[in-house]
């Protein structure tokens, strides 16, 4: 880690809020790789952790606790949930915020050949970020400790509190009744139906670079007859000159083209396309592009998967590779029962997800924490500044991830306030600026009518739950109530539409027959009257469907919600609900009719 002529990089890939400020969006936010000229070494595992709860929740700062190891007896892993929430008391309304302490020590690991000593860094402080669903890093080779027998201590304070500007938003609410609640007695509001965690969810990773370095990619690919391109562009800092080298391998590691110039187009021949699994019988494919950069002191070499494959939509269809591809799948929640909130996650997905659908040909609408816009204060110039910055770190994350076919800006907004006209108006428009490549969509719940962002979005995707908050027990509306629901949006605004959520509660084990709300029974029959209008619909302009939820997920307590969201198709253990062989049968319904199965999925998956 301390080699000489290095930089150190502390990334934290996934955290709530750490202090409150902006920083500027410069520089790239490659996913940290080893190669012969860069080191990664994860800081996961047992982290010392500490929450003041002193008066007014301020005391780790004025007592500087960064300054040491953090202890408190707690000890809290990584990947453990930390099910605090902030209901509580306070004393002081002005320090409501409940801030987590984090630490970690470590020595030199002995893979490197310096010392590895690294902290908040030692007591110093070395950045802070507003936001906890994207990643965030700084260079701390100053900081690095010389001798390698000392230990190293990173601090990181954490913070969970939601206010009308944050994303999502949220207010704290004091109860001043004496007569029914204590001093100092409030609660965090939130507008979104997911278990507000607190703590670090995804990996701390540490890593080096030389001083000369490969800092950003950004990749965009098209294709002609059978010729595959791929315009790229590369910026190195640390020196004004590098040479550099961009080899694209194949999967067997042969040069399929090559450059010597920062930017340009590669000409692949006979190229191999991305497609989505069951688009093709070799879904998923990745090229490598090695971006080797060399100054006379110093050398960086990355390497870059690429997937090669085209997006467009048309009114009527979205197409990939210039074929329509049909949305069909899961919605997931960054949820599980042991580890709370972790790698399998959503708003957004964690990269190492994405990865993973890169490479098996996995779809992704990749949606940024926009999540529970309900109060009007929440479209004003602060919030839509944050939410701007939000989309400038969600696309340079994610921009080079062949799975992500669209970026959704927003779920479920008070899209119908007259102040979304600008707001959405100015997202979508921004986050066009930063990524010409992919179309731009929100999710909506509001009316037709009624909504303002919807003139802005290239697919309209919305979400219906007739017959479970509307109209409930009444299954019997679903094929009027979502064929007008169609027939209105596509009516007025003339795009491919996407139900990107509907579903209904089932308590695993629950049964009752007739079907009644909360059985097994009525999610699956409510689940095949959706199906039946889709099934007109597909034919025309409805381009996906995407059911609510993949599995049980935690929520905040509520009158509607038995121990947390149970409209999962799998429980919150993953074992399936009576709906999940539904979905299975209806898939490979699918599959067989529009898609090309791979020769391996004959078996088991006959319907
Ligand atoms: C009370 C309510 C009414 C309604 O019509 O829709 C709706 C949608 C809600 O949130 C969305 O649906 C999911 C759900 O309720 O199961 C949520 O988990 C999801 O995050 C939301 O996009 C909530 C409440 C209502």
């Amino acid at each position: 880690m301390s080699v000489p002529g290095s930089f150190a990089v502390l990334r934290v890939l996934w955290l709530l809020s750490v202090f409150g400020t902006v920083l500027p969006l410069d520089g790239g936010m490659l996913f940290p790789r080893e190669s012969t000229s860069r080191e990664v070494k994860e800081l996961n595992g047992l982290w010392d952790f500490r929450a003041d709860g002193s008066p007014n929740r301020n005391e780790g700062f004025e007592k500087a606790w960064y300054k040491r190891r953090v202890v408190q007896g707690l000890y809290v892993s990584l990947f453990h949930r930390i099910p605090l929430s902030i209901h509580g008391n306070s004393k002081k309304k002005s320090g409501q915020s409940l801030w987590r302490w984090l630490s970690d020590c470590f020595k030199t690991v002995t893979q490197f050949s310096h010392a590895l000593n690294v902290s908040w860094v030692n007591g110093e402080k070395v950045t802070e970020h507003e936001g906890g669903h994207l990643p965030f890093e700084a260079e701390i080779s100053s900081l690095i400790r010389k001798e390698p027998t000392k230990p190293c201590r990173i601090t990181i304070a954490v913070n969970n509190t939601l206010t009308l500007e944050t994303l999502p938003p949220g207010t704290i609410q004091y109860m001043n009744d004496r007569t029914r609640y204590p001093d100092g007695f409030f609660v965090q509001n939130i507008y979104f139906d997911f278990f507000n965690y607190a703590g670090i969810h995804r990996p701390v990773l540490l890593y080096t670079t030389p001083k000369v370095y490969v800092d950003d990619i950004i990749v965009e690919t098209n294709f002609m007859d059978n010729t595959g391109l791929v315009r790229y562009k590369v910026s190195v800092q640390g020196a004004a000159t590098a040479t550099l080298k961009v080899t694209l391998m194949d999967k067997d590691g042969h040069c399929v083209a090559s450059s010597n110039t920062p930017s340009g187009v590669l000409k692949v021949v006979d190229v191999k396309l991305w497609w989505p699994y069951l688009m093709h019988e070799n879904p998923g494919y990745l090229y490598s592009m090695e971006v080797r950069q060399h100054t006379s002191t110093y050398e960086d070499v990355y390497t870059l998967p690429v997937g090669i494959r085209t997006v467009n939509v048309t009114k009527t269809q979205f197409l990939i590779n210039n074929k329509p591809f049909y949305f069909h799948g899961v919605n997931k929640h960054e949820d599980s029962d042991i580890r709370g909130k972790g790698l399998d996650c959503h708003y957004p997905y964690a990269e190492e997800i994405l990865q993973m659908c890169d490479r098996h040909g996995i779809v992704v609408i990749d949606e940024c924490p926009g999540v529970g816009i309900k109060d009007i204060r929440s479209f004003g110039n602060a919030s839509l500044s944050h939410h701007l910055v939000v989309m400038d770190e969600l696309v340079r994350r994610d921009k080079n991830h062949p799975s992500v076919v669209m970026w959704s800006v927003a779920n479920e907004p008070a899209s119908e306030m007259p102040p979304a006209e600008f707001y959405f108006k100015t997202l979508i428009k921004h986050t066009k600026a930063l990524d010409h490549t992919r179309p731009v969509t929100y999710i909506t719940d509001s009316n037709y009518a009624r909504d303002k962002g919807a003139p802005f979005v290239d697919v309209v995707c919305v979400n219906s739950y007739f017959s479970w908050y509307h109209d409930p027990g009444h299954l019997e509306v679903i094929p009027i109530q979502l064929n007008a629901q169609f027939e209105n949006w596509y009516g007025k605004y003339k795009k491919p539409i996407i139900q990107s959520e509907y579903g209904a509660d089932a308590l695993p084990g629950l049964h009752m027959d007739p079907p009644m709300m909360f059985t097994e029974e009525y999610q699956n029959a409510l689940l095949q009257s959706y199906h039946d209008v889709f099934d007109q619909k597909r034919k025309q302009y409805v381009i996906g469907e995407l059911i609510w939820n993949f599995a049980d997920f935690m929520t905040a307590q509520a009158i509607h919600r038995v121990v947390g969201n149970k409209k999962g198709i799998f429980t919150r253990q993953r074992q399936p609900k009576a709906a999940a062989f539904i979905l299975r049968r209806r898939y490979w319904r699918l599959a067989n009719e529009t898609g090309r199965l791979p020769p391996w999925t004959k078996y088991p998956c006959s319907l």
